[in-house]
């Protein structure tokens, strides 16, 4: 239901275009949960906003974003408005900032409704009701405001909301971010019940893989504005194939698993500053596996799945046919087509 197809996103600034985005292609099918990964900077905020065409004026963007087909960047804004909330909608992170503090939480969930469902105010006040009793609050909480509410409650209203007009995609921005590990559990349970429950189809950012893999079936794994590994949720957390989904993957510890008694390890270094990314692999200077000339080709996503099922990753490392390391196929000329030069 939804494809991504090139998708770039550059922000102009006087310093010049930062390159938030990078020629993403991505892939959602309808009732999917896919997530989306990578460190702060990655450029998962700028892709979410993207999908909705929430970017602030100074973004370019290019590509294409298919929703059932059609392209939201070439919508009319007649489309869009409609496209928004009753086709996907969005849950922000840190809902305090979300929400209009001088508005009950009745008042913001039935604006929506009043706009995309052609109902009279009373029925949109019970279908409030009825959405707060399904995110889990009490039917009168519609009277309060949001500094009236504890920061699980106002996320709970920020799912209501984003339901409110029953869109076929639902798309979640770090929606735990902030909230402790308890309430942090219930939010993420609520929205696994709430989506699959109605076939509604997810997009779920974190920085968080092991949250991701968690909730969702499929994992894409964002550096530097691109996708550098995209398969089965289980796959690319327990088995990553490319060296920053297993550094990021190593990051957590999982409960109930042998390996979590090792301590979880960091990754040294940061993310390069998007205005000067090295050359060849964006990750090559923080790799610990990093070959001579990783830093003269930038890999494409290529199949990485032992088993072939939808698990790529682009690292010269992963060959197309049965993933051995490309250590090996130097000495045996590795294919050129496996892998792009950019420079
Ligand atoms: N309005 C803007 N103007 C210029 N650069 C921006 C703007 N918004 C984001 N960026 C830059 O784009 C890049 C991607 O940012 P983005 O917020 O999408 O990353 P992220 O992975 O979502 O990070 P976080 O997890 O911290 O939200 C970063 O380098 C960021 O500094």
């Amino acid at each position: 239901m939804l494809e991504l197809d090139g998708l770039t996103v550059g922000y102009r600034t006087r310093d010049g275009v930062v390159p938030a985005v990078r020629g993403v292609d991505l892939t959602l099918a309808r009732g999917e949960k896919l997530g989306v990964a990578g460190e702060s900077g990655s450029g998962k905020s700028t892709l979410a906003l993207a999908l909705l065409r929430l970017l602030p004026p100074s973004a370019t963007v290019t590509g294409r974003v298919l929703l059932d087909g059609e392209d939201v960047l070439e919508m009319g804004w007649g489309r869009l408005r409609a496209v928004r909330w009753a086709g996907a909608s969005i849950i922000f992170q840190g809902a305090m900032h979300s929400l209009n503090p001088v508005q009950t939480i009745g008042d913001q969930i039935t604006e929506p409704i009043l706009r995309h469902q052609k109902v009279g105010r009373d029925a949109a006040d019970a279908r409030v009701r009825e959405l707060l009793g399904q995110v889990g609050m009490l039917p009168d909480r519609a009277r309060s405001y949001p500094h009236e509410l504890s920061g699980g409650q106002r996320q709970r209203v920020m799912i209501a909301m984003a339901l409110a007009c029953e869109p076929d995609l639902v798309i979640a921005d770090e929606p735990t971010t902030a909230l402790d590990v308890m309430v942090q559990a219930q939010i993420l349970t609520l929205i696994d019940d709430l989506v699959a429950s109605r076939g509604i189809s997810l997009l779920m950012i974190s920085h968080d893989l092991s949250v991701l893999s968690d909730v969702c079936d499929r994992l894409a794994v964002m550096y530097a504005g691109r996708v550098v590994e995209v398969g089965p949720a289980g796959e690319v957390f327990r088995q990553a194939r490319h060296p920053y989904g297993a550094a990021l993957a190593s990051a957590f510890p999982t409960v109930g698993d042998p390996a979590s008694r090792m301590r979880p390890q960091g990754l040294p270094g940061d993310p390069p500053d998007p205005q000067a990314l090295p050359t060849g692999c964006a990750f090559h200077p923080r790799c610990p596996v990093r070959l001579d000339h990783c830093d003269d080709v930038d890999p494409v996503l290529w199949p990485a799945g032992l088993d072939g099922a939808g698990h790529e990753a682009a690292c010269v490392r992963v060959l197309p046919d049965d993933g051995r390391s490309l250590a090996a196929t130097v000495a045996h000329a590795a294919p050129t087509s496996a892998v792009e030069a950019t420079r």
